[in-house]
This record gives structure tokens, sequence and C-alpha cells, in this order.
């Protein structure tokens, strides 16, 4: 059986998807109950602490899952990947080491590990082909983060060559959407604008700060269409080298503020804080092979951002 046959065909399949009240965890469960898959595995972080190694492994051999989305970890934007550098490295590394290594052990079929675009060197060449890893110094403000997730792509090639265990990377772009982190500090920009717009136009203030410069650039995805990207890999790929998804558009930091503020409809002025730091001045990645397997993505910015307005007047409220 060809590999989309033997993925679709088996509704029944367990599938762990491993933090799946998260981002992207949230969008992937929504994407497999509408494709009718109807036997997923879920387990909170109060549940089952995936950087404990003994209970990932008591928790493989008993339900024995025949896929993996390792979609938890210890995510956050700039300033929070700045200030808890030991965080984002030992975690991630424990999740992705624990989950990774119990898939082998316990006779997992594939398992899909998510990494993301800051793997790459601060200066690659853009837009930044997969064969670009390790080919320079990564950005200061998160690569202790980025160290983890080369090594969980590293992980997974070298259980591929020497076991020929079925595991395969997705590299993302800078995601949002429904269920993303809002928090003041910690979240990525888009959640973090949007937020703070709209507190703004709800107490009608005259402006809003907008961290660094504004000059750098960012290709944002919605997270959607990376779950849809997501399944599309687990049916349609196999290969060694991990899979840039991308939307393949990118806009200035001072671009993105405007469109918030637009789709929020604040009012007042933006005032730019460059005490704050902007991190990589680009990154912007070449999706051609995942293009080449058949996949492109479909959701606009703009229409990301309305959507993600309306769930969050619906689902924050603050
Ligand atoms: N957001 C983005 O822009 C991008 C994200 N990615 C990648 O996508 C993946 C998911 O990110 P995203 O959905 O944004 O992150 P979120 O923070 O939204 O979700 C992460 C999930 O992992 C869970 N989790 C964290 N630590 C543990 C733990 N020790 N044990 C069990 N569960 C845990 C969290 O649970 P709880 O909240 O209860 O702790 C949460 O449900 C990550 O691998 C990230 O690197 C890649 C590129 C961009
Ligand atoms: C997905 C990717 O995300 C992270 O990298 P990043 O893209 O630099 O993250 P960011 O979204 O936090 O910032 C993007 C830009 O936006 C500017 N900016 C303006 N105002 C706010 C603001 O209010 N909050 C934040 N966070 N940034 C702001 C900010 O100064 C920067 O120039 C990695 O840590 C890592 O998590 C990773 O892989």
């Amino acid at each position: 059986m060809g590999e989309t046959d033997s993925f679709f065909s088996n509704k029944s399949a367990k599938i762990f998807v491993a933090g799946h009240r998260g981002l992207v965890g949230s969008a992937i469960v929504r994407k497999l109950q509408s494709l009718g898959f109807t036997n997923l595995l879920l387990r909170t972080h109060a549940d089952l602490d995936l950087t404990r190694q003994s209970d990932v492994e008591s928790f493989f051999a008993d339900e024995k899952p025949h896929y993996v989305v390792l979609a938890a970890a210890k995510v956050g934007g700039i300033h929070a990947n700045n200030t808890y550098p030991a965080d984002f490295i030992a975690i991630n590394l424990q999740i992705q080491t624990n989950v990774i290594d119990s898939s082998y052990r316990h006779g997992v079929k594939k398992i899909l590990f998510l990494g993301s675009s800051c793997i790459y060197p601060k200066f690659a060449p853009q837009p930044i082909p997969e064969n670009a890893l390790l080919s320079g110094p990564l950005e200061p403000t998160n690569e202790w983060y980025a160290v983890a997730k080369i090594a969980g792509i590293k992980m997974c090639q070298a259980y591929r060559i020497q076991h020929g265990f079925d595991a395969i990377s997705a590299m993302p772009t800078n995601l949002y959407g429904p269920n993303d982190n809002f928090h003041p500090e910690n979240s990525h920009v888009l959640p973090a604008l949007m937020r703070r717009f709209h507190k703004a136009k709800v107490e009608g203030a005259k402006e809003v700060v907008v961290w660094g410069t504004g000059s750098p650039l960012r290709e944002f995805l919605h997270v959607d269409d990376l779950a849809d990207a997501v399944v599309f890999l687990l049916g349609n790929y196999s290969g060694l080298e991990h899979v840039n998804v991308g939307s393949g558009k990118e806009v200035t930091i001072k671009e993105l503020a405007e469109l918030v503020k637009e789709v929020v409809g604040f009012e007042g002025e933006l005032v730019w804080d460059s005490s704050k730091p902007d991190g990589t001045p680009r990154k912007l990645m070449a999706s051609s092979k995942l293009a080449s397997l058949g996949w492109n993505a479909k959701i606009s910015l703009k229409d990301g951002l309305i959507d993600t307005y309306k769930w969050y007047l619906e689902n924050v409220k603050q």
C-alpha cells in the first residue's frame, strides 16, 4: 500500500496528538476529526508531563498509538525566548527525546515532529531552502530553542537511519489562529498586537506601543493551513530531510501592525519601542519542496486575521 493509502484509509487508527490544547495541536485535532478519524489519543499537560521519561514510557507501553503528531513544546515569542533560555532548551529536548524514543520502542508506525523556521541561520539566503540548516550562526534571541529543534530533526533522521523508523519533521513559519497564546509579554507578535489593539480600542487609548523598529520581515501561516499540511505530510511523505511549511508571503512588522490595527478597528497611533529586540531581520522560507509534493497554503493573512479576531472576541474577551 502507498503512504497515502495506509494513513488515510484507516480512520480508526490510534493517533496521539501531543499538545492537543495548543495553537497547533488543537488545529490538528479539528482537521483529523473533520476527516473522520475517530480514535484520537489526547492527554493534557497535567495528565501527562512529557518531560517525565518514565511516565512517557508507561503511557506508550499502555496505549501503543499507531501515529504520533508531536505538537507539544515550550513555545513563546522573542521576549520569552530571550528571557528563559534554559527552559526553552531543556524542556524541548526532554519532550522530543522522550516522545520520539518511546514512539520507536513501542511500535508507532509514523511520527511527525514539529520544528520551526528559527532553526535557520540569522542571515540564511532568502527564501530559505531546507539545505541552509547549520550553514551559519543562529539568531541569538532564540538560539536555545533553535538548537533543541535542530536536535529533534537530527533525532528523527538518526532513528530512520539506524532503525528504519518512519519519523518525519515539518518546519512551520510563524503561525497564528484560534487558541493562540495571547499573553501580553510571552506571546508572538500577531496575537500580542491583536490583544493590545483590542484593549486600546475598548479603553479609548490614543496610542499602542509596538516592539522594535517595525522593519523586520516575517512570513505568516494560518494554523488551519498548517494542520492541513501536517495531515498531508503524514499521508504523502517519508523522507529523511525536514520539510518547510510556509505561505511564501512576507510582511514587515509595521505592515502587520497596520493590518491588525485595521482588522481590530483601533484608530489611534503606533508608537515604536526600539529598546525591544527586532530578532532575525527576515526568515522567508522556500516551501517549494512541499509544493512539489502537491501542497500549498490557502488562507490569506487578511482573511486569517479576520477569522482570528472573530475567535478572539468569542473566546478571550479581554
Ligand atoms: N506558534 C508558532 O508560531 C510556531 C509553532 N511551532 C511549533 O509548533 C508546535 C506547537 O506550538 P504551539 O501550538 O504554537 O504552542 P502552544 O504553546 O500553543 O501549545 C503547546 C502545547 O504543548 C503542551 N505542553 C507544553 N509542555 C508540555 C509538557 N511538558 N508535557 C505535556 N504537554 C506540554 C502545552 O500544554 P500547556 O499549555 O497546558 O502547558 C500546549 O498544549 C511546537 O513544536 C512549536 O515549536 C513552529 C513554528 C511556529
Ligand atoms: C515562530 C518564531 O517566533 C519567534 O521568533 P520571532 O518571529 O522573532 O518572534 P515574535 O513573533 O515574538 O517577534 C517577531 C517580531 O515582531 C516584533 N514585535 C513587535 N511587537 C511585538 C510584541 O508585542 N510581541 C512580540 N512577541 N513581538 C513583537 C518583534 O520585535 C520581532 O521583531 C521565535 O522566538 C520562535 O518562537 C519561533 O520559532
